[in-house]
């Protein structure tokens, strides 16, 4: 069975207006697998509904064997915790440490009064720093989040999801606020933590080319609706121009 499984998702935020339309997708294990599509398409909500952050309206969506839909608040938090998120403007607390905001994607582990009190073990510290030098900033650890780049940043985040332990990692747009060199650097990141640790990554992306390098699959919405879902080899100008509705030049990045 698949890691994740979504069956006839569906989801408005106003009544007739339908922003996710009856999708139906899944991912395997330390598989990695972008959503493409136009500004509005709805791949941020897509992406939102699957850890629940926004409540579908229909579907049912199964991630190691649970439906998520289906779960209470508790069950809900305990899932959360195998599944990181990453995010486009990063979500860091920018006043905190790089060690602090790492350790931070420990807290769905922790009683709220540990959380408050910042309680962490020392195998808990000593696997931050291990991530920070796996994504080559363990330099920057007692460094406030806001000394740092966006690249850096981003780096910060993907730790922070990774301490987690997750199963799923879920990107929205993690590279949409980098420099091109930067953007490189977070998805062979991305990449190699699929290829490595086995952890899915669901990555959205605003840019065609970026899917079909880094993606064992791509799926591609239109106005909510799923027109494409298959490997990046097979994703052809055709099915491109059915995504976005027009040639891919206006798409790469350069
Ligand atoms: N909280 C909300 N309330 C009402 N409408 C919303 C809300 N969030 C998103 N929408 C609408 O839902 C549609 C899909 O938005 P979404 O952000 O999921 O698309 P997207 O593909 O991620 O777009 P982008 O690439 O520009 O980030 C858009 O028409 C958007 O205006």
């Amino acid at each position: 069975m698949a890691l994740l499984e979504v069956q006839g998702l569906t989801k408005s935020y106003q009544a007739n207006v339908t922003v996710l339309q009856d999708i139906h997708f899944h991912a395997e294990a330390g598989e990695f697998l972008s959503i493409i599509g136009p500004s509005g398409a709805g791949k941020s909500t897509l992406l939102r509904c699957l850890n629940r952050l926004i409540e579908a309206d229909a579907g049912d969506i199964t991630f190691d064997k649970k439906n998520i839909r289906d779960l209470k608040r508790n069950e809900l938090r305990k899932v959360r915790t195998d599944i990181g998120m990453v995010f486009q403007h990063y979500n860091l607390v920018p006043r905190l440490t790089v060690i602090e905001n790492v350790l931070h994607g420990r807290f769905g582990y922790k009683s709220t009064l540990q959380g408050i009190l910042g309680l962490f073990s020392e195998e808990e510290k000593e696997r931050a720093f291990f991530l920070l030098k796996k994504l080559g900033i363990e330099e920057h650890a007692y460094k406030r989040c806001d000394q740092l780049s966006g690249g850096q940043q981003q780096r910060v985040g993907i730790c922070r999801a990774l301490i987690q332990n997750p199963k799923l990692i879920l990107c929205d747009e993690p590279i949409a606020s980098l420099d091109p060199h930067s953007s490189k650097v977070i998805m062979d990141y991305l990449k190699s933590i699929t290829e490595e640790m086995g952890i899915t990554c669901i990555v959205n992306l605003h840019q065609v080319d970026v899917a079909q390098s880094y993606s064992d699959r791509v799926i591609g919405l239109n106005s909510g609706k799923l027109v494409f879902e298959g490997s990046a080899v097979q994703l052809t100008q055709s099915f491109i121009r059915d995504v976005y509705g027009m040639d891919t030049k206006e798409l790469i990045t350069g």
